[in-house]
């Protein structure tokens, strides 16, 4: 290149601060040209990349979830992302809008509304879920479960047993929920019933729900965090016919707080049955079981806290209804007059 620049020095053209003559001249600008071509298809692509990005961010955009829509979805796995804090924020922004029911996939969210929603479990409401061909394109609710368990014990050729399970932390309202589910089973699987064994039924179903307040007044005791909390494990039972009427009910329980019998923390209670049974006993029944109105027991530390005192009444009458005769009954709230020995 050096030795051939004297002759054509006009012509030249300077690159990389070499002299080139004119044929050298074109190939550089064809190489140029090359060059420009390349650049431009680079800065095509770079464009491409970022028009590809832009809608890129506008579906992550849509794909994510519109925060004032939250309310509005009612199945968890429909929140995009789904983390805890989308699922927290939908659960939040339902909650607000006085919807207690979502959807998880095949689990239903329950969240307590810590408030009387009467219209939630009206009868109306169960015949709504019962009689709809598809109530799980309803709104979210327990009876969506309960009705898909009760048509699957009704569609199979042979009856196939079906559970469902409560779960949740103290105050989520486990108890709650199967008194619900017992009432609707209780409401449904009557419905079909003919009049003749209609009366067994009705009372079959009495039995079945009575359990519950005995259930409770036996195992339940007032915690920090609770008023009415289960101090035991349950398993309960429904048992349908093959016509899929309600015609019996067993419970079985488990880790039921013994201790809390003689031994309770400061502001946490006794079991319900012994509070209601030192409050809600008659004179007769004082005098009977040794319990003088004013006295203070050791075992029964926090006994001067608010009682429903007509709890006792209720325990009572659904333990009569359980077939637990008066005699039977007596007997068994002697025990307070086995503690006051102690
Ligand atoms: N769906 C609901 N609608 C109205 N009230 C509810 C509902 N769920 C729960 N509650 C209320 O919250 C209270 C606590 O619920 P519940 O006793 O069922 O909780 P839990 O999960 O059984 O608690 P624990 O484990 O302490 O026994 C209930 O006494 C009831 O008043």
């Amino acid at each position: 290149m050096a030795a051939s620049s004297s002759k054509s020095w006009n012509n030249s053209t300077f690159t990389n601060g070499h002299q080139v003559g004119s044929r050298d001249s074109k190939l550089l600008q064809g190489q140029n040209a090359t060059l420009q071509k390349k650049v431009n298809g680079f800065k095509k692509q770079a464009q491409s990349h970022h028009t590809t990005l832009d809608l890129l961010e506008g579906e992550v955009k849509a794909f994510l979830i519109d925060e004032d829509e939250l309310h509005t979805f009612d199945d968890l796995t429909k929140v995009n992302p789904v983390t805890t804090t989308t699922v927290l924020k939908c659960l939040h922004a339902r909650y607000s809008a006085d919807v207690f029911y979502t959807h998880a996939g095949c689990t239903l969210v329950a969240v307590n509304p810590f408030k009387h929603v009467p219209c939630l479990y009206s009868l109306e409401v169960m015949k709504e879920y019962h009689v709809n061909p598809q109530p799980q394109e309803l709104k979210p609710h327990v009876f969506i479960l309960a009705e898909q368990a009760y048509r699957n014990v009704q569609g199979q050729v042979e009856p196939v047993n079906q559970s469902l399970i409560v779960s949740g932390e103290s105050g989520a309202g486990k108890t709650w929920t199967p008194r619900c589910l017992m009432k609707y089973y209780a409401t449904v699987a009557a419905s079909s019933s003919s009049q003749k064994c209609q009366d067994m039924i009705e009372r079959i179903e009495r039995r079945v729900l009575e359990s519950n307040p005995v259930m409770e007044a036996f195992g339940n005791a007032r915690t920090l965090r609770n008023n009415n909390s289960s101090r035991f494990g349950k398993y309960i039972q429904l048992q349908l016919n093959r016509s899929q009427q309600l015609v019996g009910a067993s419970i079985q329980t488990y880790l039921l707080e013994k201790t809390r019998v003689t031994c309770q923390a400061a502001s946490v209670k006794e079991f319900s049955y012994i509070l209601s049974d030192h409050e809600g006993a008659t004179e007769q029944e004082r005098l009977q079981w040794k319990l003088p109105v004013e006295a203070q027991f050791c075992w029964l530390p926090n006994a001067d806290q608010t009682l429903e005192e007509d709890c006792f009444e209720v325990t009572k009458d659904a333990m009569l209804h359980l077939g637990i005769t008066s005699r039977m009954q007596r007997q068994i709230f002697r025990v307070n007059e086995i503690s006051t020995a102690f």
